[in-house]
């Protein structure tokens, strides 16, 4: 088993934060957390059910009490998928880099729209136009997940199994660095 912190995926609707996440866990060893599952279950219901009585706003307060929770109680022994929009908050990002080494699975707005588009359980994708709002979020939250990120590993045109090798290497060759720097 790697030794490691917590690590923490961010990034877009569709890179493949639970997919990736899931199985970078199993290989490490550690627990794994999906953040919108875990709010899923803290409130007895699904996130259209909360984003339809709660507005946006009351998803949000549940997002960043789940996020401390367990970034801050856990010691070093999970992986953590995070929703797209957990870099809204100042308060968020702050836990992000205080509390775990973070990866960012970057993926192009058509990677994003292509694997999000079976699926109807996003709300804000809920629109008209989701390559339009993709493109929008993705303008404004790009900055932010690198703002946060540890790493940043690519994942357009690659199989889940080998985005979760790529970010596997990143990790060790980080880890291996900071032991021989400290
Ligand atoms: N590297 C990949 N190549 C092809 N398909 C992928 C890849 N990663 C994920 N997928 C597929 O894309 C879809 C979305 O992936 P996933 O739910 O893991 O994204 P997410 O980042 O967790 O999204 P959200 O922010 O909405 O929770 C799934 O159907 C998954 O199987
Ligand atoms: O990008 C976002 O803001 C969201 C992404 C999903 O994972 C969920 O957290 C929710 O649908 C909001
Ligand atoms: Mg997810």
């Amino acid at each position: 088993m790697i030794k490691a912190p917590n690590i923490i995926l961010v990034g877009p609707m569709g890179a493949g934060k639970t997919t990736i996440g899931r199985l970078i866990s199993q290989s490490m060893g550690k627990a794994f957390y999906d953040l919108d599952k875990v709010i899923e279950d803290n409130a007895g219901a699904d996130i259209p059910w909360i984003f339809e009585r709660e507005g946006e706003d009351g998803f949000r307060r549940r997002e960043t009490q789940a996020l401390a929770a367990i970034a801050q109680s856990d010691t070093g022994d999970c992986v953590l998928a995070t929703g797209g929009g957990i870099v809204m908050r100042e308060e968020n990002r702050d836990i992000l880099r205080d509390n775990a080494l973070v990866v960012y699975l970057y993926a192009s707005v058509a990677q994003q729209l292509y694997r999000t588009s079976k699926s109807t359980h996003r709300p804000l994708l809920q629109t008209g136009d989701p390559k339009a709002t993709l493109k929008k979020l993705f303008e404004v939250r790009d900055p932010l997940y690198r703002e946060v990120a540890t790493l940043i590993i690519e994942t357009d045109a690659r199989h889940p199994r080998s985005v979760a090798n790529k970010v596997l290497d990143a990790i060790k060759r980080h880890l291996k660095m900071e032991s021989t720097v400290s």
